[in-house]
């Protein structure tokens, strides 16, 4: 038996950070939401009792260091399974860039094996298992947008913003999330409007939610990797109406509702930047059937 599973990335419109916590991870305050680049997910059955990981994408791990990897464990052992799986990994989102791709992958893991193994795991269940692979894969189970709180597992999902074009930009250099949070000096840090950026959402004022964006890591990844700046800048410049990093980062997104200035910024970005991209924000998993 084979199952596919669409895995989307996420960009964080608002990203608080609230305190640190005595766990070594810190108490936050997001907006997240899906956007429509997906890596894609096929998970085989096998009759031996192994979980193998085919990726074609270089950084990937391919063994129990791969976040797939985990969350099958975890369910194989939760559920006594015997049956082993293959999971091939088509990689779309560039990897350690501040959007979820490894947490997409293990979240689309747990849909998909939840649907071959017959396992009517609940959504909350889900999650929770989730939860146990890292901070953004729960939200990455139920995608479209929510509100994240706790260390980011905590969701109330709120509807989506109006629709509009997101191009993003990723520099060479990747980035450790933690050593981002670690590097985080949150006396100093800045602090986004987040309550604003869930009742721009609710009224889907655009302007507003562009005006609003925001993120307290911003400047952590600014001060360690300089084209962040660069590239914020130049989509401004290019007439973005708004730009901020996803994430960790180093990933940036600028947001516009045309067409033809998408196209402007993705042909300008596309010279001096590796990573560019023009996607969609997307409602739910169901937009990405
Ligand atoms: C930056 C975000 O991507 C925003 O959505 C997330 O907060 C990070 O989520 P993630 O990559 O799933 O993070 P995890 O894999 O759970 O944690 C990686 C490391 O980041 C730090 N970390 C993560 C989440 C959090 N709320 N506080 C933290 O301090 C911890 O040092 C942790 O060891
Ligand atoms: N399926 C996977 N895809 C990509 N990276 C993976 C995967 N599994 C494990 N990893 C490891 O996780 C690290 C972080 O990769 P990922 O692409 O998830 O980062 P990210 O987008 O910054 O995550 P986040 O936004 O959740 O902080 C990589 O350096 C890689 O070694």
């Amino acid at each position: 038996m084979k199952v596919i599973e669409r895995a989307p990335a996420k960009i964080n419109l608002s990203l608080d950070v609230i305190g640190k916590r005595n766990d070594g991870f810190h108490e936050v305050n997001m907006v997240m939401t899906t956007i429509d680049l997906c890596d894609r997910i096929e998970c085989t059955a096998l009759d031996t009792d192994q979980i193998k990981i085919n990726s074609s994408a270089a950084f990937v791990p391919e063994d129990e260091r791969n976040f797939a990897y985990q969350a099958a464990q975890l369910i194989k052992k939760k559920y006594n399974i015997r049956q082993g799986v293959m999971i091939n990994i088509s990689k779309e989102i560039p990897v350690a860039a501040g959007l979820a791709g490894g947490s997409s992958d293990a979240a689309a893991t747990i849909r998909a094996l939840n649907k071959m193994w017959d396992l009517k795991m609940s959504i909350e269940e889900m999650m929770d298992l989730g939860a146990k692979v890292g901070s953004d894969v729960p939200f990455c189970v139920i995608g479209g947008t929510a509100i994240a709180a706790g260390r980011g597992e905590k969701l109330t999902p709120i509807a989506s913003p109006p629709p509009c074009w997101v191009i993003l930009a990723k520099p060479s250099v990747s980035v450790s999330t933690a050593e981002i949070y670690r590097s985080l000096s949150l006396s100093t840090a800045p602090h986004p409007d987040v309550e604003g950026m869930v009742k721009a959402i609710e009224n889907q004022d655009y302007l507003k939610i562009c005006a609003l964006l925001g993120n307290t890591l911003e400047s952590v990844t600014l001060s360690k990797v300089q084209e962040v700046s660069q590239i914020k800048e130049h989509m401004k410049q290019m007439g973005a109406d708004g730009v901020l990093m996803s994430g960790s980062g180093p990933t940036v997104f600028g947001l516009t509702r045309y067409e033809s200035r998408m196209q402007r910024i993705y042909n300008s970005l596309k010279g001096y930047c590796p990573y560019v991209y023009a996607v969609h924000l997307c409602g739910g998993m169901e937009q990405l059937e």
